[in-house]
């Protein structure tokens, strides 16, 4: 079955992005199984999973450059996706590039895209091919912006750039977002420079959805302690990750539902986990092959 991307209404939809049961393959590779989700409007979403679990193609079908195979995907509104490549005509110039988008785009907000570039400082009077990788990035993502998205789609933005830019850009999105009420979805492997960024997380393993939802919920749910070693942690809760070294453990812990953090005693201390601590954890638990946490009956099951 091929399905293409369904663009759904704007009506009183409170999700910027929905996927029931989405499935890509590759000849006889399922690159992308069962994947159910509701991404709310007005939030920047973490897209993370290791190398091929599939983000790049899951964020190719939700753009409609590529037909599903199983299942449905829809967004609202205009959607820009930014790809890993972020490809730019060499011989254009950035300005070369904003009159492009003034031409293809309905919708367009060239101050917004020439801010920027200058906020960036990108020449704009220099060909694309003879600026730097990350000023190319600049010059997509500017293109991508000016085009006014509900939806923005970002393939790995940070890849190519310093570590400055990295959070200037990061800084940047936050404030499109709060001025524009767009939605962003990102792929990144730098996680830890997402705190304070991302607000909601999809995070897929070997092209399945492993957990997904609002990231302050999802991390309040889990806990970590470390303390003398021991094969199990000092409270109650499902193992996410166990890590010994010397006389120590470290344990990440999913408490029972329900449940408040417990308060550790003893040689134990326990602390709040990070965004970083919690993709790190479940990436090693996927990687060891021990049984992921299943998706719940909307996909969600972090
Ligand atoms: N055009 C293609 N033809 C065949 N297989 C493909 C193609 N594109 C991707 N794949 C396979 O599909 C799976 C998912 O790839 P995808 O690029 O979506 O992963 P990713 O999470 O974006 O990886 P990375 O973090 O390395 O960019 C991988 O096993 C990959 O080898």
């Amino acid at each position: 079955m091929s399905t293409a991307v369904e663009t759904v209404g704007t009506g009183a939809t409170a999700f910027a992005v929905r996927a029931r049961s989405l499935g890509k393959r590759y000849r006889d590779t399922w690159a992308l199984r069962d994947c159910t989700f509701d991404l709310p409007a007005g939030r920047v979403a973490a897209l993370v999973g290791a190398n091929g679990a599939g983000k790049t193609t899951l964020m190719t079908v939700l753009a409609g450059l590529l037909d599903a195979d199983e299942g449905s995907a829809g967004a609202v509104g205009r959607v820009a996706f930014v790809s890993q490549e972020k490809p730019v005509y060499r011989h254009f110039t950035p300005a070369d590039v904003l009159k492009l988008g003034a031409r293809l785009n309905v919708v367009w907000d060239e101050g917004r895209a020439r801010r920027w570039l200058e906020r960036f400082e990108v020449p704009l009077d220099r060909a694309c091919g003879k600026l730097s990788g990350g000023q190319q990035a600049q010059v997509a993502f500017a293109l991508a912006i000016g085009s006014r998205p509900t939806v923005l789609m970002l393939d790995e933005p940070l890849a190519n750039l310093d570590p400055l830019a990295r959070r200037e850009v990061t800084a940047e999105l936050l404030t499109e977002v709060d001025e524009t009420g767009m939605t962003v979805l990102l792929s990144t492997h730098v996680v830890a420079e997402l705190g304070g960024v991302a607000d909601y997380l999809l995070l897929l393993a070997h092209g399945r959805l492993l957990a997904g939802g609002d990231l302050d919920e999802l991390l309040a749910r889990h806990v970590a302690y470390t303390g003398p070693r021991s094969d199990v942690p000092p409270a109650l809760g499902e193992v996410v990750e166990a890590r010994h070294r010397g006389k120590q453990s470290t344990f990440l812990v999913k408490l029972p539902d329900g449940h408040p953090r417990p308060v550790v005693a003893g040689q134990w201390t326990e602390r709040a986990v990070t965004l970083e601590d919690y993709v790190l954890a479940q990436l090693a638990a996927t990687r060891k092959g021990l049984a992921p946490t299943g998706p719940g009956p909307r996909g969600f099951g972090a």
